[in-house]
């Protein structure tokens, strides 16, 4: 399985410098937590990775590849792939089509076969149809595959963003603060899926706010603060760093 590595990544808008020369891997099998406060660049990270934003500097390598030039469609069939901050459903599609969105990058039959109806993609249909059951099953959703998105709850439809986040299996997923607005039970079954993801060998990158959470999952931590990497590490070393607390209480000099 590939590992993803930014190195010395910047991001500028104009005079601000969001992301100012970075470098991090994304290992596979193992939960990664990128950590900040607000404003302090996490979103323009996963916004380059997955190939929404372009580098200002340095580059993104996946297996030793780069992609850090490529869009995001192709960002994603080389097997990166996101949830988003904002939830990002199409709320009068079905939960069950919402996931199935999701295996676009494993479609082999072809958009010709698949408008023709032919057997191929009517397998490939049928096989993705009980590939995405057992995923709205693993995410506690099955029962409602058939409802609208955008009637769930919050908390549901952040559930159908991520299974349609993994649908792909991708090497490596992108999670931009999967627990915000969750309470604790719900957290925790989502903690529980993310180790599994991990322990299947996928590279988890976790983007959060709530510090306790990426502590108690992530082997390796980074903190950013304005733009700049202030540490890195075993999370509950970096979270005792002065640096870090500094910078989450507000004190930090820029
Ligand atoms: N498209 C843009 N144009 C100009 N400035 C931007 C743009 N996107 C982000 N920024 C700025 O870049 C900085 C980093 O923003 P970013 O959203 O990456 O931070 P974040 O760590 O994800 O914050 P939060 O936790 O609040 O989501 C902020 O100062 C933000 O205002």
């Amino acid at each position: 399985m590939p590992s993803l590595h930014l190195e010395g990544v910047s991001k500028h808008f104009g005079g601000l410098k969001a992301v100012d020369d970075i470098t991090m891997v994304v290992p596979p099998g193992e939960i990664t937590g990128l950590i900040g406060p607000n404003g302090a660049g996490k979103s323009t990270v996963v916004n380059m990775i997955s190939g929404v934003l372009s580098l200002t500097h340095g580059d993104i390598r996946l297996d030793g590849t780069s992609i850090a030039t490529d869009r995001s469609d192709i960002v994603a069939r080389r097997g990166v792939s996101r949830t988003f901050q904002n939830i990002r459903l199409l709320p009068e599609a079905t939960v069950l089509e919402n996931v199935l969105i999701g295996f676009h990058r494993r479609e082999h039959a072809g958009v010709v076969a698949n408008l023709l109806g032919l057997p191929a993609a009517l397998r490939e249909d049928r096989a993705f149809r009980e590939r995405a059951h057992s995923l709205l099953d693993r995410f506690g959703l099955d029962e409602y595959a058939d409802t609208e998105a955008g009637n769930l709850a919050y908390g549901h439809q952040r559930r159908v963003e991520m299974a349609r986040a993994i649908a792909s299996e991708p090497d490596i997923v992108l999670l931009d603060e999967p627990v915000a607005g969750m309470n604790d039970v719900e957290s925790d079954e989502l903690a529980t899926i993310f180790r599994e993801l991990a322990n299947s060998g996928m590279g988890l990158l976790l983007i959060e706010h709530n510090v306790g959470f990426v502590t108690r999952l992530c082997k390796q931590v980074y903190v950013l603060d304005s733009g700049r990497m202030i540490a890195s590490g075993d999370p509950h070393e970096v979270t005792r760093d002065p640096k870090v607390v500094a910078a989450y209480i507000g004190t930090s000099k820029h």
